[in-house]
């Protein structure tokens, strides 16, 4: 797989601050990669190097195989532009051919505006539109040059729930078009309903990457909860790492599931409705970066 953006061994410093440590990263066509971590991890410095707004202190960050300070290699990525920056007398449908006027193959405006739920504000000023409305036209006008990849960070934040999966919608349509991109979010069901790939970063370095599935299944714990009438003896079988217990209601979170399902069957204790389930993404995030820490 080709790399569209590509860091290798790169540190970037703010005075004396290290906002980035040693980082090496690829980002392959056409997928979602999830980037996650703490505040003041690194994430937006990442990004900002990708789209060649601070240069690296150490080490090479590219962009469709060039420097990404360089204009051209540019042309086929997508950012948002900052909100603040949006100008306020313009109109949206303005702020839409202004800046699809800098690519040389745009998405049309009445396209972007139906794609991204945005018909009904065009002859609206920007000025004048709400927090989540002006979230959801930055989020388009990344899509207007028809990007080979889309820097995301924190696109949803503040947006309401039907806002929320209005963008998640017009995201995966724009990966299935061929679009990669890249978003940062601290919403981790965000992640987990868009992103392939995630990669944790904690105190500037890449903590863990791999794909979603291999991310949650690597934090290794699974969960249990039954019914029993001896709720401390099923809480006292193997492979039971940690028990809450309420009344005959027990929950259980688990080494090892399988062998927890034998241990419980072979020891005849009574049970009913015992439902397994998988850490989540936000179990496996808080325990990466728990590990991490120590
Ligand atoms: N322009 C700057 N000058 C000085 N320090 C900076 C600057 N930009 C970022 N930093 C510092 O670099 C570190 C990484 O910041 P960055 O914004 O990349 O984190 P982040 O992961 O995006 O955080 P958040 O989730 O809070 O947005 C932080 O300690 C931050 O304070």
């Amino acid at each position: 797989m080709t790399a569209l953006a590509e860091l290798d061994a790169v540190t970037r410093r703010y005075g004396n601050l290290v906002a980035l440590d040693e980082v090496s990263l690829a980002v392959d066509e056409g997928r979602i990669l999830g980037l996650l971590g703490p505040n003041g991890a690194g994430k937006t410095t990442l990004l900002s190097l990708v789209a060649g707004l601070i240069r690296p202190t150490s080490g090479t960050v590219r962009l469709f195989g060039r420097d990404p300070r360089d204009a051209a290699a540019r042309v086929g990525l997508g950012t948002t532009p900052q909100e603040t920056a949006l100008p306020a007398p313009l109109k949206v449908g303005e702020v839409i051919d202004f800046v699809g006027g800098h690519f040389p193959d745009r998405v049309p405006t009445a396209e972007l505006a139906a794609e991204f739920g945005l018909e009904e504000l065009l002859r609206r000023q920007t000025g004048s539109l709400s927090g989540g409305q002006r979230r959801r036209l930055s989020v388009a006008l990344a899509f207007v040059g028809r990007p080979k990849l889309v820097l995301l960070d924190e696109p949803t934040t503040g947006l309401d729930v039907d806002g929320r999966h209005v963008l998640w919608g017009a995201i995966r349509r724009q990966r299935e078009a061929g679009a990669a991109i890249v978003v940062t979010s601290h919403y981790l069901e965000e992640i987990e309903a868009l992103a392939e790939r995630v990669a944790v970063v904690t105190g500037g370095r890449i903590a863990a990457d791999g794909e979603l599935a291999t991310i949650i299944a690597n934090a290794g714990t699974r969960w249990a909860s039954l019914t029993s009438a001896a709720p401390d003896r099923v809480a006292a079988l193997p492979e039971v790492a940690g028990s809450r217990i309420d009344g005959d209601h027990v929950e259980l979170s688990l080494h090892d599931a399988d062998a927890f399902v034998r241990a419980l069957v072979a020891s005849a204790l009574p049970f009913t409705g015992l439902q397994l389930r998988s850490a989540t993404l936000e179990e496996a995030f808080l325990s990466i970066v728990k590990e991490s820490a120590a």
